[in-house]
């Protein structure tokens, strides 16, 4: 008996031996260098730093611009390479098409929502979602912007009288962008400006705590999948908020449904509710998308939006407050441009190449989505790198933004360097703020039209100046966006525009 028992231990031993060896020799047979791995942690106990990205740099100064990681037992290929980012964002796209899930706790309907489907379903889904996008009128949505930021700006007046030591600007933004965006894609208004506690609000929230960098429950779940359903336990804030956002949310698609369909359509809601897609589960016949999968895009555009849009107007406020010459310089494009009164006009907008140049230089500096993560679907060698079908790629861009080669002197801000001479010495895949291919940010446009909007509506009615809380470089977490991590801190100083008008 226990010759047997001694014999099934040691089998067992020699089983767990030789799998853990054939698990961590993934790069060593692909020949792709990178850190040595522990067996069960991979690489991820080296990732302790509170600056989790740092650790990409720092991997990349010892390893070049290709290298291999283990998070957990999942081999990782990091790139920084901009060429190869190319080919596999665009050019071998179909081999790397789907997104690996980034939030590990998904509940009915998240599996429909864009950033989690793939393959034919994510194809018709997103060019539903895309035409949508594309079919809002401008003009409706810059009115309904200019609305909600004037709404914003009164906040902000009298923040600044009752903060006169200064404020976190950042908490407004949050309230502010989400308000903005709801209104302005989709006809609905959040008003969580004026109330902190409104569902929407609350909600995206929790969706962000609960799949932060910081949670270490979202942590273990996202590296170890096997103990998703255990860890899910832990996650009551977010799914019980989840049911009561889900609930309000079919409220209203079936509201608007019950309204018909208008002559015009001027929002994302009735545009989905009332297009035709493609249903290849049923000889390609044509049908309405059904109430779940609009839920489930509702949910997923907010998602994607909120973290991200508000994250990078809060930056680009904290840059202007540290950075006095360029709000200056930014000024008197704006006065030029909109003028210092009227709701600003989406052509003249367009037209300023500075506050352009400012927003990239800011998204540069502190990118909200520091990487672009693809899994592979197939073997395959592109550019002499060898690919294996289930391995993630992470495509960094943190890196690159922060090489004195590629920017000079990184750590300054120079709005300049975004100007044609100087971004087209570049590769164009050394600055991808929103991604790049069929699976780009859906949202981009009216992310860049609402941040141009709200920042044209406060400079020409205050001076951000840094106060005795203002930090630089502002500290910053990954929640799971890279986001302000204490708030953003600035003194307002109303401007005299009656003086500067004359
Ligand atoms: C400054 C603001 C924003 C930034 C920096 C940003 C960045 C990104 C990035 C880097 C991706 C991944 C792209 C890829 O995998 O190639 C992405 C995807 C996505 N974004 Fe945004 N985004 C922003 C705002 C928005 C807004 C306002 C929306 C709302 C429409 C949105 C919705 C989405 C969705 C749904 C996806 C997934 C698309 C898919 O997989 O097909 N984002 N975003």
């Amino acid at each position: 008996m226990e010759i047997l028992a001694i014999t099934v231990i040691v089998l067992l031993f020699i089983y767990l031996y030789r799998k853990m060896r054939k698990t961590y020799s993934v790069f060593e047979t692909l020949k792709i260098p990178g850190p040595k791995p522990v067996w069960i942690l991979g690489n991820i106990h080296e990732f302790k730093d509170e600056d989790k990205l740092s650790m990409f740099k720092v991997w990349r100064k010892q390893y070049g611009d290709v290298y291999g990681f283990y998070e957990g037992f999942k081999p990782s290929v990091v790139v920084c390479d901009p060429e190869l980012s190319r080919l596999i964002l665009v050019k071998h796209f179909e081999k790397f098409h789907i997104r690996p899930i980034y939030n590990p706790f998904l509940y009915y309907p998240d599996e429909y929502s864009l950033l989690n489907e793939h393959g034919t379903r994510w194809k018709t889904q997103r060019k539903a979602v895309v035409a949508a996008f594309n079919s809002l009128p401008i003009h409706n949505v810059s009115e309904r912007l200019c609305e909600t930021t004037a709404e914003f700006t009164d906040m902000l007046s009298d923040a600044a009288f009752q903060f006169t030591d200064g404020f976190d600007i950042g908490r407004i933004v949050d309230r502010y962008t989400l308000d903005a965006f709801a209104h302005a894609a989709f006809d609905y208004k959040v008003n969580s400006m004026r109330d902190e506690n409104a569902t929407l609000y609350q909600f995206m929230k929790v969706f962000n705590e609960s799949s932060s960098a910081d949670n270490p429950v979202a942590g273990l779940a996202r590296v170890y999948d096997s103990l998703v359903p255990f860890l899910q336990l832990f996650d009551t804030k977010h799914k019980s908020t989840h049911i009561q956002h889900i609930h309000e949310l079919r409220e209203l698609i079936e509201k608007r449904q019950k309204q018909g369909q208008q002559p015009v359509i001027d929002n994302v809601i009735d545009y989905l509710l009332f297009t035709k897609i493609t249903d290849t589960n049923n000889k390609n016949q044509q049908r309405h998308l059904t109430v779940e999968e609009i839920v489930a895009h509702l949910n997923s555009i907010t998602g994607g939006g909120f973290g991200t849009t508000n994250a990078a107007l809060s930056f680009v406020l904290h840059q202007l407050t540290v950075n006095q010459d360029v709000q200056e310089k930014l000024f008197q494009e704006i006065k030029h441009n909109c003028g210092l009164f009227d709701n600003p006009d989406v052509a003249n907008i367009h037209k300023m190449k500075y506050l352009d140049n400012v927003i990239n230089e800011t998204l540069r500096i502190l990118p909200c989505a520091p990487g672009v993560a693809r899994t592979c679907t197939e073997d395959c060698t592109i550019n002499g790198v060898e690919f294996r079908k289930g391995m993630v790629l992470r495509i960094m861009l943190c890196p690159l933004y922060a090489d004195d080669t590629i920017y000079p002197s990184p750590e300054q801000f120079k709005p300049e360097r975004f100007d044609d001479e100087e971004k087209n010495m570049r590769h164009p895949n050394s600055f991808l703020p929103f991604g790049q291919g069929p699976r780009i940010c859906p949202g981009y446009r009216i992310a860049l039209i609402l941040m141009k909007i709200a920042i044209v509506f406060i400079i020409r009615q205050f001076v951000l100046k840094p106060c005795e809380k203002t930090k630089d470089p502002l500290p910053t977490a990954l929640r799971p966006m890279l986001v302000p991590r204490d708030g953003v801190y600035v003194k307002l100083q109303l401007r005299n525009n009656n003086m500067l008008s004359t």
